[in-house]
């Protein structure tokens, strides 16, 4: 593995992958640039060498292939002006014919930006003969994506192994992101809370557990709060549920008990009429929330309860906004969080918030200088702090 400050990318096409998984409204704007920033020092770096830079990203969670709405084509204006108008190309396809001419013939100084990763069923499945298509396109190969480094597929992990050691290293973002997570980690004080929400309850249910060996005091609000209410005998209309995961949450329940953490789930919800802007709505205890009906944001007391737990704590990690922050009317619970982050913050708190749309929130209500650290990665963050090796990490060292 070489050490990406000191490689020259003199005339080398350097295939990057980054996240570029952005949060986009339904004008296809983006939302929130923060991770497309993050990873500009990198592109910089090698344009200033006088090398050509390659991206590939995912956006989304494209199920059926192409889709217009998870096209990175969305994205290269933005990118371009982030890059002082230097020129961004687009290949609407990741591999094949014009992606390979496109690198090919790019001058010293240009970027091209590739299609959607994920309209390859391939790339997820971290197949083979996928990820050394994708070899093909770059010299060198520099994983930047650390919001991904959790998911071990073709184009952040297994594609390593066809680049030379010498020829594949982390990017700046990478080196940045694992060093405050690992200073973190080693030197973290409690109170320990660990904040979580959003909609992703499939996947992070899975990591609380191993949380709990870390953190002192467990926050759980957004959609990930009714998957546990459901578990322990509650009415949670339709609100999100994960049903596959209703034993997960009451194994996670007891064992907190044993291990004395404590859970804190929001007592009452702000309930809507339908998942809209517009919906009406309502208060109701989270456990009983009515037919039809569903939990967009927490509410009531559990906002202030929550803010105490906070307000506490010495060291905070935080992944999941509390609510449907995207709509005005379900902000509310998202945005009392971020204020006792930031007030735990001034007063002396470790505070660690990561995750697309975690950092979209916090930077919407101008909460980013408040906290100690902002970080691309939302799973791949709370991954790292279970204490695993994350694979697009391993991939890199050890391929
Ligand atoms: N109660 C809820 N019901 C449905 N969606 C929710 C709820 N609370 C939060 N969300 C949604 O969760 C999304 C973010 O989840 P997730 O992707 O897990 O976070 P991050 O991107 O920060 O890692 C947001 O788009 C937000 O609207
Ligand atoms: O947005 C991401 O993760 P996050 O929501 O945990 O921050 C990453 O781009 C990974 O996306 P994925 O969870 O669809 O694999």
């Amino acid at each position: 593995m070489s050490k990406f400050s000191e490689y020259n990318f003199k005339g080398q096409k350097a295939l990057i992958r980054v996240d570029f998984n952005v949060p986009l409204n339904e004008n296809l704007e983006i939302t929130s640039d923060a991770r497309m920033k993050a990873v500009v020092p990198t592109i910089k770096k090698i344009l200033a060498d006088g090398g050509k830079v390659i991206l590939m990203s995912h956006l989304g969670r494209p199920k059926t292939g192409p889709e217009d709405k998870f096209s990175l084509k969305h994205l290269v204006k933005h990118l371009s002006d982030l890059l002082e108008g230097a020129p961004v190309l687009f290949a609407n396809d990741c591999i094949g014919e014009q992606a390979y001419l496109t690198a090919d013939m790019m001058r010293e100084g240009e970027v091209l930006l590739l299609e959607n990763l994920r309209f390859y069923k391939e790339e997820e499945k971290g197949d083979e003969a996928f990820a050394e298509q994708l070899s093909k396109l770059g010299d060198v190969y520099v994983n930047d994506a650390f919001g991904t480094a959790h998911r071990a597929h073709a184009s952040t992990a297994v594609i390593a192994k066809f680049f030379p050691s010498e020829k594949r290293m982390f990017g700046l973002l990478m080196e940045a992101e694992v060093n405050s997570a690992q200073k973190v980690l080693s030197d973290s004080q409690k109170p320990f809370t660990a904040i979580l929400g959003g909609a992703k309850v499939s996947d992070k249910i899975l990591i609380i557990e191993n949380l709990m060996d870390k953190a002192t005091d467990i926050i759980i609000g957004g959609g990930m709060a009714y998957t546990f209410f459901k578990a322990m005998g509650g009415n949670i209309g339709s609100s999100l549920c994960e049903e596959e995961r209703l034993d997960t949450a009451k194994e996670i329940l007891e064992k907190a008990k044993e291990k004395n953490v404590c859970i804190h789930l929001p007592g009452e919800s702000l309930i809507a009429d339908k998942f809209a802007a517009d919906a009406d709505t309502s208060e109701a205890p989270s456990n009983n929330i009515p037919e039809g009906w569903m939990g967009l944001d927490i509410a009531g007391e559990s906002r202030g309860q929550f803010a105490n737990v906070i307000k506490k704590s010495k060291t905070i990690l935080w992944n999941g906004p509390m609510g449907v922050f995207e709509m005005e009317k379900f902000q509310g619970g998202t945005k009392a969080i971020a204020d006792a982050v930031a007030e735990a913050t001034e007063n002396g708190a470790f505070s660690l918030v990561g995750g697309g749309d975690s950092v979209a929130a916090v930077n919407k209500f101008g909460y980013a200088e408040k906290v100690s650290y902002v970080s691309t990665g939302g799973g791949a963050m709370l991954e790292f702090f279970e204490g695993k090796t994350l694979p697009g990490i391993a991939a890199v060292n050890e391929a």
